[in-house]
C-alpha cells in the first residue's frame, strides 16, 4: 500500500535550475533554493540581480522558461510586493486595505492587526501611516489568511534603522508563532536578519549562499547601534566578480563581455560558497549563539 506523502517534511517550495527569459535575455538562470516550514531564507543581490523575479517564480506569479518549481499541494502564500498599486489620492483606511483583495472575518482581521502591533490604527488612513506602520499593515494583510509561506519583498523599505530591527523581530516572532516559511528579499546587500537560516546571493544566478553566521559583535557596531541591533541583524559580506550591463550582457573581472552569465560558464573565479564575513574580530561561536 502506498503511504501518503508527508507534506510536513517536504519543502514548501523548491526551485531547480530555474531560468526566466524576457525580451530576449535571461533575467535569471540556474537558480536553486528551497523554503521549508519554519525556515527563513533571504535573497540578497545588487539591483536588477533577479531577487523579485526569483521570488515571483517561486510563488507561481512568473513561469520559468527552464528548470522547474515544486510547490506543496494547496500552498497558501502571503505576499508583500515591493510596490503596491495604490491610488494615494483616494482615502483608504487600514481596515479597508486588509480586505481589498477579498473578505476577511472581523476577528481574523483584528487578530492580524494585533499581531503586528497596530490594532489601534485600524481606522487610520493608510496615507498618514509612518513607513514602519505601513509595512506592519502590509504584513498584517499578508498573515491574516494564515499562509504557509510568507514572501516579503523588501519589508523594511522606508523604515529607519531601529524600526528595521523592530520589524525583523516581528517577522521572527511571526515565524515562531505561525511556523510558516519565510522568503525575504533584502534591500541591503550586506545586512540581513540574523534569524535568517539561509542567505542566497543572486547576481543573475546564485552567486553564493550560506548562513549569516558571524556578525555584529564588534565594539564599534554595538556602540553605534546597540546590543539589540547586534542580536537582530547580521552582516553578510561578499564580492561579485562581474557586473550586469544595462543591455543584459555581462562584463567579467577580466574585462571580457558575454551575453549572459552562468555559474559554470568559466568566467566565475569563485565557487558557490565564496563569501566572507565581516567583523571577524570576535568569537565565532559566541556570535552564532547570539542570533535571534
Ligand atoms: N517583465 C520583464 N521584462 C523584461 N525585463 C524584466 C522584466 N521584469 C524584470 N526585468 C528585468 O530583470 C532584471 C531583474 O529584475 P528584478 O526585479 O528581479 O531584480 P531585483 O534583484 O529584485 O532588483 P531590485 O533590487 O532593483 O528590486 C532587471 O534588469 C529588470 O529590469
Amino acid at each position: 500500500m502506498l503511504s501518503p506523502v508527508d507534506n510536513k517534511s517536504r519543502p514548501l517550495v523548491s526551485l531547480h535550475d530555474v531560468g526566466v527569459r524576457r525580451g530576449g535575455r535571461w533575467l535569471v538562470r540556474g537558480v536553486d533554493f528551497s523554503v521549508s516550514r519554519g525556515e527563513i531564507v533571504t535573497l540578497i543581490g545588487p539591483n536588477g540581480s533577479g531577487k523579485s523575479t526569483s521570488a515571483k517564480t517561486a510563488i507561481g506569479v512568473l513561469k520559468p522558461d527552464e528548470g522547474s518549481v515544486e510547490r506543496i499541494a494547496g500552498l497558501k502564500v502571503g505576499y508583500v510586493p515591493q510596490k503596491l498599486a495604490i491610488d494615494w489620492t483616494l482615502p483608504l483606511s487600514v481596515h479597508r486595505l486588509m480586505t481589498l483583495t477579498g473578505p476577511l472575518p472581523e476577528a481574523e482581521l483584528k487578530a492580524a492587526l494585533e499581531a503586528v502591533g497596530i490594532a489601534h490604527l485600524a481606522k487610520a488612513e493608510v496615507q498618514h501611516l509612518s513607513g514602519g506602520e505601513f509595512q506592519r499593515a502590509l504584513l498584517a494583510r499578508a498573515i491574516a489568511r494564515k499562509p504557509d509561506l510568507l514572501v516579503l519583498d523588501e519589508p523594511v523599505q522606508g523604515v529607519d534603522f531601529s524600526g528595521e530591527i523592530a520589524l525583523y523581530d516581528l517577522i521572527k516572532s511571526i515565524r515562531n508563532s505561525e511556523g510558516c516559511g519565510i522568503l525575504l528579499i533584502s534591500h541591503d546587500l550586506h545586512v540581513v536578519m540574523a534569524a535568517t537560516d539561509t542567505v542566497v546571493c543572486l547576481n543573475g544566478h546564485v552567486c553564493c549562499r550560506g548562513t549569516p553566521q558571524a556578525v555584529t559583535q564588534s565594539p564599534e557596531y554595538v556602540r553605534l547601534f546597540g546590543t539589540r541591533a547586534a542580536q537582530s541583524l547580521a552582516i553578510y559580506s561578499h564580492h561579485h566578480d562581474h557586473t550586469h550591463l544595462p543591455d543584459g550582457r555581462v562584463q567579467h573581472a577580466d574585462g571580457s563581455i558575454t551575453d549572459d552569465c552562468r555559474a559554470d560558464d568559466g568566467h566565475h573565479g569563485h565557487d558557490h560558497y565564496d563569501h566572507e564575513h565581516a567583523h571577524h574580530d570576535h568569537d565565532h561561536h559566541a556570535a552564532g549563539e547570539r542570533h535571534v
